[in-house]
């Protein structure tokens, strides 16, 4: 049996989908029924339900976007950086292995050699590197508090993506902004994320920090020539004219806009695809809100 906290969330359903599409036994857990933020309750629940492995994908996003972080730090902070430290703890005492949801929201830009961040490089994006969002800098600490840990893997995510239709879904976001910011980015089908974390514990994969995201990256221009080729939508898209256009125009929280390279999960011998064939393929069978 599987613990999924937070699988009530937008990440976590989609783990609790996975899970069952598999046949395989989970327990969603809330904080309604047991206070996870409590190692002593995270403890008890595991020796209460004996489960074979933990997925954590808890945490505090903001709504409708990061930029909420910012007016909610403690619970930015106890959502990101706090959990994964008590989860680790609980865990540890139990030996009980799990995965962690991250993000790859911690870097920005590319390596100097114009490559994807690989796992081994320090966040940029971060308290440590500012300017950073808080949300970002919290997911960062995050991270600090599992260096070191043993059988937990830091399953890192990036702006997920979906057929379907949906407020946190990053092709629905770009059709709904009024003006948008013209960056290049890595992205991850969110179904394909599940998947490969999955592949992770059901094939017996190291433990260790994964970046999970579609191979290579695109502008948000690709994507909307995208979106306009598969005639989803008749909008007119406009842009920002650069970052200090949004900065003023938003509410000024940087966002990061990187590329991450995922050559270390294809190697465990998961291919993620491509990420513009990825996107379209989402676009192909788009399922409108109702
Ligand atoms: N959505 C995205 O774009 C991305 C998300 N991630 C990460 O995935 C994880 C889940 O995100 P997502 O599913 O989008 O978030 P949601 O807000 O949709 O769900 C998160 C769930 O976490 C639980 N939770 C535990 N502690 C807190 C807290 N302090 N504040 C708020 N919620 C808390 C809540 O469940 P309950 O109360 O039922 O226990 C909540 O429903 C987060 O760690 C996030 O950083 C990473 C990259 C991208
Ligand atoms: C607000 C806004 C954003 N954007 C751009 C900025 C950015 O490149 C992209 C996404 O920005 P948003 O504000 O929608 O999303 P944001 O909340 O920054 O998204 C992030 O959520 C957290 C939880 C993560 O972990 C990240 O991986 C990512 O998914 O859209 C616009 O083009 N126009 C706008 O008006």
């Amino acid at each position: 049996m599987i613990l999924l906290l937070g699988g009530s969330g937008y990440v976590g359903s989609v783990f609790a989908k996975g899970l069952t599409q598999r046949g395989m036994a989970y327990r969603v857990v809330s904080r309604r029924q047991c206070d996870y933020t409590r190692r002593d309750q995270l403890v008890a629940l595991i020796d209460d339900t004996r489960p074979s492995f933990l997925i954590n994908a808890a945490g505090y996003t903001g709504k409708p976007n990061v930029e909420a972080c910012e007016q909610h730090k403690a619970e930015c902070l106890l959502g990101n950086a706090v959990l994964p430290g008590i989860v680790r703890e609980a865990c540890q005492i139990r030996g009980l292995p799990w995965g962690h949801v991250s993000s790859g929201c911690i870097y920005n830009g590319v390596r100097a050699d114009e490559s994807g961040f690989c796992e081994t490089d320090p966040p940029n994006f971060c308290f440590r590197g500012p300017p950073c969002s808080f949300y970002s800098g919290s997911k960062a600490l995050g991270e600090e508090r599992l260096a070191g840990a043993e059988d937990v893997f830091v399953w890192r995510l990036r702006i997920p993506f979906s057929h379907r239709d949906g407020p946190r879904n990053y092709l629905s976001k770009l059709m709904r902004y009024d003006r948008l910011l013209d960056v290049t980015n890595s992205l991850a089908d969110i179904d394909e994320f599940v998947d490969a974390c999955l592949h992770c514990w059901l094939d017996r994969v190291p433990f260790g920090i994964y970046n999970i995201v579609n191979s290579g990256s695109v502008s948000t221009r690709d994507v909307v020539d995208l979106i306009r080729q598969r005639r989803i939508t008749d909008r007119r898209f406009c842009f920002f004219r650069d970052e200090a256009e949004f900065m003023e125009a938003t509410t000024g929280v940087p966002r990061s806009s990187c590329v991450l390279d995922n050559s270390k999960l294809v190697a465990t011998g998961f291919p993620m695809r491509e990420v513009g064939q990825a996107i379209d393929a989402a676009l192909e069978r788009w399922q409108p809100a109702a």
